[in-house]
């Protein structure tokens, strides 16, 4: 039986597109104003910086040098935290203002009101940072859907394709990963799944899956008839 919900966003709730030709260029626009902005007073953007600095050896007064790493960063997709969480106050601004709304596909956002309704937990994974999910889904273009979700997850709590994260993920929230089903659009990310006892789902919302793979779900309608007729409440 699933008691608890654990979902990926890109490619799994939000379409790949909006992270990748909204927030990605987004934050590589406003970056190195809002480094420039707030580098000298902000603890939270400093400590950010900081681990920037720590792993790259670049000196902590180069902003020129910590907004080149960030950029190349946000242009190779590398899901490094402190890059997430900066990402994250950056969009806030954008989320706040009007200039986006965050994509949640109309199934998904169905879903999770019904699941939550029906009394699954509902959790986030993703290499987001936690502000950032609670602002793509706070904003959405279905409207407010974080009273759906219980708890966030982001690589605080490890690598997604690592599947030490998951059972850190299972201890925090003190159940039978058994009752857990994770969706993601990344086979590896379900694969690190998966080795802790973890139940999972493939979404495939774009184009064809391959054959002779695992079985893939192109929306949240095939998700929940697989919750019901293989994991009835
Ligand atoms: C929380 S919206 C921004 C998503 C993001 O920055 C990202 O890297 C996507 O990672 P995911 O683990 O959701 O595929
Ligand atoms: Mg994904």
């Amino acid at each position: 039986m699933i008691r608890v919900i654990l979902t990926d966003i890109e490619g799994t709730t939000s379409s790949i597109r909006f992270v990748h030709e909204v927030l990605f260029p987004y934050s590589a626009e406003h970056m190195a104003e809002f480094v420039r902005e707030y580098h000298d007073d902000d603890v939270e953007v400093r400590e950010q910086l900081k681990a920037i600095s720590d792993s790259t050896g670049v000196a902590m007064d180069d902003v020129d040098g910590l907004v080149e790493v960030l950029q190349q960063w946000i242009k190779d997709d590398r899901k490094e935290t402190p890059l997430k969480a900066l990402q994250g106050m950056l969009w806030e601004q954008g989320y706040q203002h009007g200039h986006f709304h965050g994509h949640v596909y109309p199934d998904a956002a169905h879903y999770l009101k019904v699941w939550s309704e029906r009394g699954l937990r509902l959790y986030v994974y993703s290499s987001g940072s936690v502000k950032a999910q609670k602002l793509i889904f706070g904003f959405s273009e279905e409207g407010d859907l974080t009273p759906c979700f219980s708890g966030y997850f982001d690589t605080r709590v490890g690598a997604k394709r690592e599947p030490e994260a998951y059972q850190a993920i299972i201890e925090e929230l003190g159940v039978d990963p058994k009752t857990v089903l994770f969706l993601s659009d990344v086979e590896a990310e379900l694969e690190a799944a998966e080795a802790v006892g973890i139940r999972t789902a493939w979404l495939v919302r774009e184009g064809e899956a391959p054959e002779g793979g695992r079985p893939a779900m192109s929306n949240f309608d095939d998700v929940d008839t697989l919750l019901r007729e293989c994991f009835p409440l």
